[in-house]
Order: C-alpha cells, then structure tokens, then sequence
C-alpha cells in the first residue's frame, strides 16, 4: 500500500470505529481485524502502520469526531507529515481544502473530563490514562515459579509490587509460546492481579466471584487459594463464562464451578449460597475509564445516561452480594475505573445502606486510598486504573 492508501484506510476504518461507538457496535480491535480479513492484499507492515495511524488518531480525540477524515485532519495537527499523504491519488484522500473540519484534540468528552476532575485525576493522570498499556502476565502458582518463567523469556521484568506479574517486551507473541498452551502463564494487568490479591482469599476457603466473565481472576484467585476450597463462577453472560472451564483445564485449576445467572432472577438462582461465602468477589461492569490505554475509543461511547445505568446496575450487584457473605466474611468491590462514581461514591452509598458493615483498606503494595477502598492509576501505579475495596460483614 502507498502511504496515501495507508491513510485512506485509516479514515475508512475511523469511519466504522466512530459509527460504531456511536451505535454499541464492536470494538476498535475487532472492526480493525475484519476489515484485514477482507483485504488480504494488505502486508503486515501496511497493518501496522494503519493501526497506528487509527490509534493515534482516537487517542488524540476526546470527543467523539464527526468523521474519520476530520479526526486524520485532527492527527495531521499533530504529525504534519501525513499532510502529503492526502494527495489525491487514486486509493488515496482528497486534497485538504482550505477550511476543512477538524475534530478537535483532547483527553475525553467534556462532561467526562469534569467527572475526571471531580475524581481528582488531573491532566497528566488523563493523558496516561490513554498511554500504551505495558504487556503483563500473570504466572500460574500452581504450574511454576516466576523465576522459572523469567529465565525463560528474555526481556522479561518482574514487578516489585505483583508477586506472579512479569512485564514483557511489547511485540512478545504470548499465545505463540509453550508455556501459555501449557497453562503456566497467562496475559493479565498487574493492576488486575492486584486487586485480585486484595481480596485475601485463602485456601480452603468459598469464594463466590460473582462477576466473573471468562474467569481471568477466578483463575487468578484459584491460584492464589492454591485450588483448595471452593469457587462459584457466575456471570449473566453465556458466552464469556462458556470460556472458563477450558482455561481453567489448561491451568490446572478444579474448585471453579459456574453458574449462569438470568438477569432479575439472581437472588433466587442464588438462594443455596445465602450467608455462605467467606469472599465474594464482584468484578462489576463499570465504564472502564482505567482501560482507555487498551480501548480509548471507549470514551467515545460513554454517556451520561450509560453511566448512570453502570452505576445502578453496580449498586444491584452489592446488594446480591451481600446476601452471600457470611458473617465475619468479605464483600471485596473491584471496577477497573478511576471514577468516584463508580467507585468511592459507590461504597459510601454501601456502608450507607448496611450498617454494621465495615471497610477495610486492602494494603496490596501499590495505589492511594480513595475514599473506603484504593486506587491504582497508569501515571502512578504503571498499571491500568482501578478501584477496589474490601467490605467486612459484621459477626
Ligand atoms: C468487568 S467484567 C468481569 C471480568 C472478569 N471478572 C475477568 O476478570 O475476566 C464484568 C462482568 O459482569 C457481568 N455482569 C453484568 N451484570 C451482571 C449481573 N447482574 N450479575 C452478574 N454478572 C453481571 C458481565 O457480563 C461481565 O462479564
């Protein structure tokens, strides 16, 4: 591909990653990979280089653009050189005329920045919020040590404050390695191992990780239990929850049973567990203001109204969840978002709704207390943005 080719399919892709954002349809990662399916003449340099562009381009954006060509007209700003690429050749975008729109630069939509602020996340935490994310794993306890797998991978940093993460360098083919297929390592933030950590399960214990998707930290918290006890895997979603007996298998992992939940029915579907758990774990669906480093186009697709929704849906979670708490147990809260909203407010409103319960604050090695929990952040923590609090039922 020329270079001009490069940044048309640039402002074709943006086009479909804007409407997207604008309709809840895929993600940026996924739209990207489809639209290579379908031009196979594309080599991996020309990949590379457009999906840099694509990136650069959503970072620079805070506001959702109006096009795809007014957010490369954005990046252009930035990188002058592009300029010379809207040549109008035949697979290339038309010149630039005089007073073409603009999408305008910034960190997020202007609401969400005054959410970021209120939050205390200043300029410099918002631009590390949409910086690249580092390439941790998690190594499996229960398969091997971290020092076996460092000398295995060269590059390979351990983390002072993740007993099991390693940083890897950035272009590691993970999936591609033998000791991923053998299920002694596996891609995880070390914010998310983390909060994981913070939760203190033990062996021998009965976790119910109520919000487990595909089981990233169930597996993380089997490991940590050393596969003693017992783990209730729930999610509402099939095909994400679908994905967890097969990882667990490969990890060597057994206390992890799953359980579908029916939206609405949860409590009844619950009903054995009542008062049972010594840690229920909730993982909630949250906005994923700490995961921008991954996905940025996702403060695109953000509302007032969708976050209102998140939090309400977070708050009817806890309430299951403490339900399942035994006496003496934990309730431990994570989102992988920096808002107060979402966050802070939300266990505040918690211990608000259930006197007696008290919050302790998780010492994990890392982050700032934040209201009753902690949070970790990229600028500070070199980790994706979390929050987390661990809730104590009372005897
Ligand atoms: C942040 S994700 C969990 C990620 C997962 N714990 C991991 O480490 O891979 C939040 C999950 O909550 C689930 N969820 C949403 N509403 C729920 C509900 N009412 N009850 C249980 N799970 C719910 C979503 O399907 C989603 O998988």
């Amino acid at each position: 591909m020329t270079p001009a080719a490069r940044t048309q399919a640039a402002i074709e892709l943006l086009d479909r990653i804007i409407a997207a954002a604008r309709d809840q349809g895929a993600a940026a990662d996924t739209l990207i990979a489809r639209w290579f399916a379908e031009r196979r003449y594309a080599g991996s340099k020309d990949r590379r280089a457009v999906r840099e562009l694509v990136y650069d381009a959503i970072r620079l954006c805070g506001e959702r653009p109006e096009s795809g060509r007014a957010a490369m007209l954005a990046l252009v700003k930035q990188q002058p050189d592009i300029a010379d690429t809207f040549d109008g050749s035949p697979y290339g975008p038309a010149s630039i005329a005089p007073d073409e729109a603009t999408a305008t630069a910034g960190h997020a939509p202007g609401w969400l920045i005054k959410k970021l602020r209120a939050s205390d996340i200043g300029i410099d935490e918002q631009a590390a919020l949409l910086g690249r994310a580092p390439l941790d794993i998690r190594v499996n306890r229960l398969k091997a040590t971290r020092d076996e797998i460092e000398s295995e991978l060269p590059g390979a940093e351990p983390l002072a404050f993740a007993p099991d993460a390693l940083r890897l360098p950035h272009d590691t083919k993970v999936d591609q390695l033998p000791a991923h297929a053998a299920g002694l390592l596996e891609v995880q933030d070390s914010g998310s191992q983390l909060v994981t950590l913070a939760a203190g399960a033990r062996a021998g214990q009965h976790v119910v990780d109520l919000c487990a998707g595909g089981g990233g930290k169930t597996l993380a918290l089997a490991a940590l239990m050393a596969n003693q006890g017992s783990i209730l895997a729930c999610d509402i979603d099939r095909g994400r929850l679908q994905r967890l007996p097969d990882r667990a298998a490969r990890a060597g992992v057994t206390i992890a049973e799953t359980r579908l939940l029916n939206p609405n029915r949860e409590a009844e579907q619950l009903g054995d567990q009542e008062a049972r758990a010594d840690v229920v774990f909730v993982d909630a669906p949250c906005s994923g203001t700490g995961t921008w480093r991954r996905n940025p186009e996702a403060r695109w697709r953000l509302s007032h109204q969708r976050l209102d929704k998140l939090v309400a849906t977070q708050r009817h979670i806890m309430g299951l969840a403490a339900h399942l708490v035994r006496p003496g147990g934990a309730l431990v809260y994570v989102v992988c978002s920096v808002l107060d909203d979402e966050g802070a407010g939300q266990v505040a409103a918690f211990l608000n709704a259930f006197p007696g319960w008290t919050a302790e604050t998780p010492a994990p090695g890392a982050g700032r207390p934040r209201g009753a929990g902690l949070r970790l952040t990229p600028l500070a923590d070199s980790t994706d943005g979390f929050f987390v609090a661990k809730i104590m039922r009372p005897w």
